[in-house]
């Protein structure tokens, strides 16, 4: 599934590296600052890739006006600025560089818990001002202070580390890190609620997500000790900003170090200027480390995308991660060529219920168990609906349209036809009282179909342009017929292949060269499909 990507658009200041890389490979880049949203809606139509740091809205109004967007990346972690849902609704892969600014936060976040346990930022600012003032400015020592650590991935982890180096006593909480686990780095796991009354210093650093947002507001700070200190370099909204204010004013906090802002850049800077906050202007990731890091990366992982690697970073189609290679293009062209011939198959619509079951035979197709169900999808969708279906969008529009899939994998049994070889996808597709069962197999790297509803191929029928399936029943005899119809409709024919009769019918498929107009009227088969793969 090598993508194809000509034209990317490099926005937020993403490092020159980027394009670089990308430029080498011949994607032609276009580097701009930032775009207002009515700029962006007009550019990205020209573009296949967008490359993006956190002050772009990516949103649901860019992405729809796309025409032919296939990747949006994001040079850094948080993906709360683009709208993931619907890029994937869209077809739009989504990809981000997880680790390659973890250090640079780390460290900006214990920059802030030393700034704020000894006032740095104010006693600067109040010398630069003239004043010699050694009173006003009385700190606390961290030794011995109990730092508490909300989201334990990444960055969170390296927080840790650093901060028991000056003798903090680090515990915390992360639902998916498991408490085990967290104790090798030195952090004890606590429930949320004993953390709150135990914490000197409190730091979070989860993804801003609706459970997330407002984290910590008046309730906790209810809970906590009179002068807590609190940071946040994640997301602006996980501490209540409101809440946060509050308990400045009222003393149960005594400080917070803030690099992030509900609104950014802000414009209500009441929080800014309190003289109990220190902050900065979303720096977290601001180093020029991490940014070559990030840019590096993320355009490799575009190249990579582009020749069909292994897809690194994907955040909202995770299953095509191993997709892109070239043993599994030949077994995705298989199930899309299935999809849609089980699609043109089970016609007419006379019910919009639709349910298929995809069987996996062999080792190596059972691999793919995760990926080629939307490759069905895509086969199967591209006969029904108008809009582009791929493999990032093929689960979630089937699953708008009410159409259930099933994958099966036997990575130990042999499909169930002994000509089929080892490996071999089965779909079964039913529509109301209408059921087809497929079986296919990429014998010399081709979509084959070796048996329908029974009926074998015994050397398969390659799946390729203007084929015509007919079912007949087994005592007839229809094929001079069928090629004087075709004949008659000024078809040029180039073979017929039948398969082996069951007690029920027989197939015969039909090649033409081109696309015929009308339908052939045979006394003794009946057309049911006219298929172009
Ligand atoms: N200020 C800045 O410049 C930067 C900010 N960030 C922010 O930091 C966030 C964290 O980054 P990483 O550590 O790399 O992400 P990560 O994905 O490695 O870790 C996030 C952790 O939060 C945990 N989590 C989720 N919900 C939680 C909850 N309700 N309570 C406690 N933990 C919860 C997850 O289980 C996960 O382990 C990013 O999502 C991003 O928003 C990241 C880089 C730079
Ligand atoms: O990577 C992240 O999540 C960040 O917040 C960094 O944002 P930035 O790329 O510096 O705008």
């Amino acid at each position: 599934m090598a993508t194809e990507v000509k034209k990317v658009l490099l926005l937020d200041g993403v490092d020159p590296v980027c394009g670089q890389i990308l430029t080498q490979v011949g994607i032609e880049v276009t580097t701009k600052g930032k775009l207002s949203q009515d700029e962006l809606i007009q550019a990205v139509k020209e573009y296949d890739g967008m490359v993006v740091r956190s002050a772009t809205k990516v949103t649901a109004e860019i992405l729809n006006k796309s025409e032919r967007l296939c990747i949006v990346g994001r040079a850094g972690t948080g993906v709360d600025n683009i709208d993931v849902q619907a890029a994937t609704r869209r077809g739009v892969i989504v990809m981000n560089t997880p680790d390659g600014n973890t250090l640079s936060a780390a460290e900006h976040t214990c920059s802030m818990i030393c700034a704020l346990s000894r006032s740095i930022p104010q006693a600067c600012a109040s010398l630069k001002a003239g004043n010699w003032d050694r009173k006003s400015f009385m700190g606390t020592e961290l030794y011995g202070k109990t730092l508490a650590i909300i989201g334990l991935g990444r960055i969170g982890r390296e927080v840790a580390k650093r901060m028991q180096a000056f003798g903090m006593t680090t515990i915390g909480y992360d639902p998916l890190i498991p408490a085990k686990v967290t104790a090798e780095w030195g952090v004890e796991s606590l429930p949320l609620e004993e953390i709150w009354p135990k914490a000197d210093y409190i730091t979070v650093h989860t993804p801003l997500l609706p459970h997330t947002k407002n984290l910590i507001g008046e309730t906790v700070f209810k809970t906590c000790k009179q002068g807590l200190r609190i940071v946040n370099v994640a997301r602006g909204g996980i501490v209540d900003e409101a809440a946060l204010l509050q308990a400045l004013d009222s003393g149960t906090c005594a400080g917070a170090a803030l690099d992030v802002f509900l609104e950014e850049p802000p414009t209500d800077l009441t929080l800014c200027k309190h003289p109990k906050v220190i902050c900065t202007p979303h720096l977290g990731a601001n180093t020029s480390e991490a940014q070559k890091r990030v840019a590096l990366q993320i355009a490799e992982q575009i190249v990579g995308m582009v020749k069909g690697r292994p897809l690194v970073g994907v955040i909202n189609a995770p299953a095509l991660a191993n997709s892109t290679n070239e043993v599994c293009k030949p077994w995705i062209e298989l199930a899309q060529a299935l999809g849609c011939l089980g699609n043109c198959l089970s016609q007419p619509t006379d019910t919009p219920s639709l349910q298929l079951t995809m069987e996996l035979f062999g080792c190596e197709v059972s691999t793919m168990n995760t990926f080629l169900g939307s490759a069905v999808l895509v086969g199967l969708l591209k006969g029904m609906t108008q809009s582009g279906v791929n493999m990032v969008n093929a689960p979630v529009v089937a699953q708008e349209m009410g159409i259930i899939i099933t994958v099966e994998a036997h990575p130990d049994s042999a499909p169930p036809v002994h000509s089929a070889g080892s490996q071999a996808i089965q779909l079964k597709i039913t529509r109301g009282m209408n059921s087809h069962t497929l079986l296919g197999n990429c014998a010399s790297g081709q979509a084959t179909l070796i048996a329908l509803d029974g009926c074998v191929w015994e050397s398969g029928l390659t799946l390729g342009r203007n084929m015509l399936f007919f079912t007949a029943a087994p005592t007839a005899s229809p094929l001079a017929a069928i090629a004087t119809q075709l004949v008659g409709l000024h078809a040029s024919l180039t073979s017929i292949l039948s398969s082996a009769p069951t007690q029920k019918e027989v197939w015969h498929v039909a090649r033409t060269t081109a696309a015929i107009n009308g339908t052939p009227v045979i006394p003794d088969a009946k057309l049911i499909a006219q298929v172009t793969f």
